[in-house]
């Protein structure tokens, strides 16, 4: 749709933007990422033609667009630049119906039927229409990204040119401008060029990403490109985590401060307390451990500071109930995870050993099923804990064989395994437990628990 050959260009002599080559395909999103200075902007200017090219071309459907004539190319190509040039006093309305001028026909343009039909839609879906009389320049600046927006999608092109369209704007309007430009997208087979600053936001949006490192393109790709950190560190110089969004197969990033949380070292068996009744044992740590879990509220990898095992007062006490019970006893529901277990937790087994030197504590409640909390004073990685998680389902298996239980196999167990990050122990220590130690760690002791409890 949009061909960019050879595209050189920039302020004065010294070029900005030397030898772009890139091509945007009809009804899709394309978004140019990059850090500040990049030359984001400059590229976007020399495509709508707010600054002269040096050499090379920009060619739509195969034709130079400089060779078009405004009107054609208004009827084409749409631009939401950052700089509104909105100068005049104008209403709302005035603004968008501006946007129906390249369809207007005949000698006095009026606006057609059809004119105000699309001014109407375009108006409901950006959200205006409650500002519809209002003076353009006394609206929020978000209010009049969204009234420019609305101005630019009247004009129904076949490619929107954006440059930072969600700036100025709040979560909610950004979803929904974003999602709005999607369907409009799929709908229409609209072609969208945006200019992005959250990678996140782009990674959800856009069908490929170009990502611009010093005026020259180091990737352009589908939005899988954001998963390779390393290339995103150079060039945005900070640590970046990518993970897989919880929802739908994109990458999100995750900035690391480059500071340290606190730079105390904490030991677990000094930084935790448990609270325990007939119907609650609740294990509080002064600093949040990094989880897994597949426990009934918080499971999956996460951070808690407060370990609930809590009776369900009836099969019909909902997650909600559940958390506001939490909240009775001043726990933040978010930062706590939560095992069912209908049996008396006063007969939990609580117990602290040792491995290697490494502090671990181990409670195990039982009611028709077995729950495991266990906790390691030691800064695992998640591959470690995900590894400890297969030794600790293994070795529960394994205590039941030896303690001549029958094992069910529909059993609802739970299992949360936390690690300290907060203590920093020499690497050999870390390194020294092993998968195989855990899991003959939980054996024999839960061997010994279910001996106990079932009276042998
Ligand atoms: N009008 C100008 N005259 C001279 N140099 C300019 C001008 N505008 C931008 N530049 C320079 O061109 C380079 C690229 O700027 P550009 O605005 O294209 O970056 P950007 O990636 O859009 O950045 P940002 O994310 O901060 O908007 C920068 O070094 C900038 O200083």
């Amino acid at each position: 749709m949009i061909t960019v050959e050879h595209l050189t260009g920039g302020y004065g002599k010294k070029p900005i933007i030397r030898d772009l080559q890139f091509e945007i395909r009809k009804g899709e999103f394309f978004a140019l990422l990059g850090p500040n200075g990049s030359g984001k902007s400059t590229i976007f200017k020399l495509i709508t033609g707010q600054l002269p090219i040096t050499s090379g071309s920009i060619l739509i459907d195969g034709k130079p667009m400089s060779q078009l004539t405004k009107l054609e190319k208004a009827r084409k190509v749409a631009v939401l630049a950052q700089e509104s040039q909105v100068t005049f006093d104008f209403t709302v309305e005035e603004i968008v119906s501006l946007g129906r001028y390249p369809h207007q026909t005949g000698l006095f343009k009026r606006l057609s039927p059809e004119d105000k039909q699309v001014i109407e839609d375009v108006m409901h879906m950006t959200r205006i229409e409650q500002f519809r009389s209002f003076q353009f320049r006394t609206l929020s600046g978000g209010e009049k990204q969204r009234v420019l927006l609305a101005k630019a999608l009247a004009q129904q092109p076949e490619v929107l040119l954006l440059d930072e369209p969600t700036n100025h704007l709040d979560i909610k309007h950004t979803f929904q401008i974003l999602t709005m430009l999607k369907k409009w997208q799929r709908s229409k087979d609209l072609t969208i060029f945006a200019i992005l600053h959250d990678l996140n936001v782009a990674s959800l949006y856009a069908d490929r990403v170009a990502l611009l490192h010093k005026g020259n393109f180091l990737e352009v790709g589908d939005v899988n490109i954001l998963r390779k950190e390393n290339q995103l560190k150079k060039v945005y110089e900070v640590d970046v985590k990518t993970q897989a969004h919880p929802v739908v197969a994109k990458p999100q990033l995750l900035m690391t401060p480059m500071f340290e949380e606190t730079d105390a070292s904490v030991a677990l068996i000094e930084s935790f307390f448990v609270d325990r009744k007939e119907d609650h044992l609740i294990v509080h740590f002064t600093e949040p451990l990094r989880t897994i879990s597949n426990a009934a509220i918080g499971s999956g990898i996460q951070w808690f500071k407060h370990f609930c095992l809590m009776n369900q007062p009836s099969a019909h006490t909902s997650r909600e109930q559940l958390k506001t019970m939490l909240e009775k006893y001043g726990i933040p529901p978010e930062q706590a995870s939560i095992v069912i277990c209908s049996g008396n937790l006063n007969d939990a087994f609580i117990m602290e050993r040792q491995l290697n030197g490494v502090d671990i504590l181990l409670i195990t409640a039982f009611d028709e099923a077995v729950h495991l909390l266990l906790f390691i004073d030691a800064p695992l990685d998640d591959r470690t804990l995900f590894d400890f998680y297969m030794a600790a389902t293994e070795a529960k298996a394994a205590a039941f064989q030896r303690a001549g239980i029958p094992l069910e196999t529909d059993r609802q167990d739970s299992l949360v395994i936390a690690a300290n990050l907060q203590h920093s122990l020499p690497g050999e220590a870390i390194e020294s437990i092993s998968r195989g130690q855990i899991g003959q760690l939980i054996l024999s002791e839960m061997t010994e628990t279910l001996l106990q409890k079932v009276g042998k």
